[in-house]
């Protein structure tokens, strides 16, 4: 049998790249363990004094990922200056509708030339843009700059070095490679993509058909629902992509179902998750309440859907999550809104 990845990788003798990570969450801190096995020195930037604290003194931080021991060279701080100061790699997991206010204010303190990695799977409310666009206007910068990650990335498994594959999406090259090999370890294989109109859109998109395969197993369908849903919600992101100027080659792979798989088989996804309160019956402000953490899915639904108006795209599942989330259309009339559709052929 394979033995499980637990042990921290040795250092190498490379000069050790300087990363500051914006955000203590779950993935922010996550990925900031990741960076520091992979050999670099890290910095997270975080809004709770409590959870910086308990990362500097204790190596964990159990707000996020209870049990999970981090690398004593990853350090914490408040302070947002002295987090980025010096930094060749900004590495950005805050929720995503909050991206645009609090990278404008911290703009400044941003050092010149570093590459920034947006972590966020989202798409923003009002200005329906994606995160890197978001990323870019907010520090004034190129959008070459800015590097996506995104796939089957679910924190606390990855927290526990259990071993998983990434897609770093980039439009320099150079960048994009830097921050491969940044996040490359012996449980975390990163692989490289220039399309990073369809790696975002994936992720965006996936955590809305993560809530309506949620709502399914909330309302008690099983399977053959589930798989309805998730064929059907890639069929949905790879025709919002290709309107958006995507590869096609993005949607099946990593970022694409890779990602859908993980988010809408996992219990540890927290739009599944609310989905399936929603399913049993709770209202919106409930279901938020009772998961806990990010789940994008909520405000992305509409954004997305915005998107998909504004580009003549069809997405049918992705109007029901809305639907119900924030139009008053009835959890139980969600499925026969869905399938009394017109007839049509498979595909896109
Ligand atoms: N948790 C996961 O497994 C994964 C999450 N992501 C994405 O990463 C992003 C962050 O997610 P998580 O870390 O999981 O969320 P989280 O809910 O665990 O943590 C979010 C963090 O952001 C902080 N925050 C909230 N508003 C802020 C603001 N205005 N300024 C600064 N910090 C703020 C919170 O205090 C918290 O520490 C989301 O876009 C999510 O979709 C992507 C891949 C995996
Ligand atoms: O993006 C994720 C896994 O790749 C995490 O999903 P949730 O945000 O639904 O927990």
């Amino acid at each position: 049998m394979t033995e499980p990845l637990t042990t921290e990788p040795t250092a190498t003798t490379e000069p050790r790249l300087r990363a500051a990570v914006l955000g203590s969450g779950a993935w922010g801190t996550t990925f900031a363990m990741v960076l520091a096995d992979a050999g670099c020195d890290v910095t997270i930037w975080g809004r709770s004094q409590q959870v910086c604290d308990q990362i500097m003194s204790e190596h964990r931080n159990s707000r996020n990922l209870p049990g999970i021991r981090l690398p004593e060279s990853i350090r914490a701080t408040t302070d947002a200056a002295a987090a980025l100061d010096g930094a060749e790699l900004v590495v950005i997991a805050i929720p995503s509708q909050s991206a645009r206010e609090t990278l404008t204010a911290l703009r400044a303190d941003v050092p010149d030339g570093a590459v920034v990695v947006s972590l966020m799977k989202g798409v923003e409310l009002e200005t329906d843009r994606r995160m890197s666009e978001v990323v870019a206007e907010a520090l004034g910068i190129d959008d070459a700059r800015v590097v996506v990650v995104s796939g089957p990335n679910l924190a606390r498994e990855i927290a526990e070095r259990q071993p998983t594959a990434t897609v770093v999406a980039g439009t320099d090259a150079a960048a994009t490679s830097l921050v491969a090999r940044a996040c490359s370890t012996p449980y975390f294989r990163p692989y490289t993509n220039a399309d990073v109109v369809g790696v975002e859109l994936c992720g965006a998109v996936k955590n809305v058909i993560a809530v309506a395969v949620g709502i399914a197993q909330g309302c008690g369908y099983g399977l053959n629902t589930t798989a309805t849903v998730i064929t059907r919600g890639l069929v949905e992101i790879t025709r919002l992509g290709l309107a958006l100027g995507a590869n096609v080659e993005t949607f099946p792979g990593l970022a694409g179902m890779g990602d859908l798989m993980a988010t809408c088989a996992s219990p540890l996804s927290r739009n599944h998750t609310l989905g399936k309160h929603i399913g049993a019956g709770l209202t919106l402000d409930e279901a938020i309440t009772a998961t806990g953490g990010t789940a994008e899915g909520v405000k992305s639904s509409r954004s997305v859907l915005e998107l998909a108006r504004a580009h003549g795209v069809e997405m049918p599942i992705t109007a029901a999550v809305a639907g119900v989330l924030h139009e008053g259309l009835p959890v139980e009339e969600m499925a026969s809104s869905l399938l009394a559709r017109p007839k049509r052929a498979e595909g896109l």
